[in-house]
């Protein structure tokens, strides 16, 4: 994802300008609001996230980027959403993060989330399941974090607005999700300041704030990006892991074949805005049968 194409400044996972915030906020009571939106059941409980007919308009309606897309994310599946830049992938995840940048829009097709619609829904019931049903995190970890505050701080400020938990029951939950994404030391990194991590500790520690609602989906743009190759089979081995332990789905966004290679059960190729094939990863590496996925395979070698 190019983040300048969405907007001018960074946003957190909850939409907000990466100032004052946690990164990912529910807001107390909203629940009731989301429970009371929910549409029509899905047909298949296993299905966790069925995108349907999606269109998103870029440059205030002018073009549009994203021609109709749709597929479905069943529970516990890893899914990989690749394209060569500029195919859709951001514009896609975005939308259903309810994320999209000013310009940028909707102009048609249904989103449910575990049978609810989420185009449906209302920004502060929209916010409340991305806060704490599904988890969000992207490339260029640290700017998604607060600056101004100890990345300890931040979860556990997370942890309390999505359990209510007390001050100090959260701190204790906040250095369980710290080693539960790998990172050592958590005493220590608790107390440090975004800037005092490397690139790949603020990544894991942005994991842990997105897995802190305990969400069904998690997803994740060009998450590994900007990590070095090390780091990223490390992140890469860490969220599998997670959706493994966890029973999350993963929606992984990504230009490298190779990597949904690596973690995901299912792979969605994008080319110009079209969802052009879909399968199990394993057939679709085997015998892609559209071109742009011939190429993405040959990129990826
Ligand atoms: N805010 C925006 N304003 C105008 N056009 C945009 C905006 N965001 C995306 N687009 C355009 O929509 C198309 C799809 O962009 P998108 O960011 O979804 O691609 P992508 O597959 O994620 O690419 P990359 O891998 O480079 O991030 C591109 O042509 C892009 O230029």
């Amino acid at each position: 994802m190019s983040r300048s194409q969405l907007s001018d400044r960074p946003v957190t996972s909850d939409g907000a300008a990466a100032t004052g915030r946690p990164a990912i906020v529910a807001e107390p009571g909203a629940a009731s609001a989301v429970a009371s939106a929910a549409g029509p059941a899905s047909s298949d409980a296993a299905t966790v996230l069925r995108v349907e007919d999606l269109r998103v308009t870029v440059g205030g309606g002018r073009a549009e980027a994203v021609h109709g897309v749709s597929f479905e994310i069943r529970r516990g599946e890893t899914v990989g959403l690749v394209g060569e830049s500029g195919s859709g992938k951001t514009l896609t995840c975005r939308a259903v993060l309810g994320l999209l940048a000013p310009g940028c829009e909707r102009s048609g097709g249904r989103i449910d989330f575990d049978g609810t619609d989420l185009t449906a829904l209302g920004r502060r019931a929209w916010d409340t399941i991305r806060g704490t049903r599904i988890g969000a995190v992207f490339q260029d970890p640290a700017s998604y974090l607060n600056p101004s505050l100890t990345v300890g701080r931040q979860l556990t400020e997370t942890v309390r607005a999505h359990t209510g938990l007390s001050r100090a029951a959260a701190r204790a939950r906040a250095l369980e999700l710290f080693a539960a994404v790998g990172l050592r030391d958590v005493e220590t990194v608790y107390h440090r300041y975004p800037h005092e991590l490397s690139g790949g500790m603020a990544q894991r520690a942005l994991i842990a704030i997105a897995i802190s609602g305990d969400p069904d989906l998690l997803v994740a743009d060009e998450a590994t990006s900007s990590l070095d190759a090390l780091v990223q089979a490390e992140v890469l081995e860490l969220l599998r892991r997670l959706t493994a332990e966890r029973g999350l789905a993963l929606l992984l966004v990504t230009h490298d074949l190779a990597v949904v290679a690596e973690v995901c059960d299912k792979v969605l190729v994008m080319y110009r805005g079209d969802l052009v094939e879909q399968g199990p990863t394993a057939e679709v590496v085997a015998a892609p049968r559209h071109a742009h996925t011939r190429a993405l395979l040959e990129a990826s070698r």
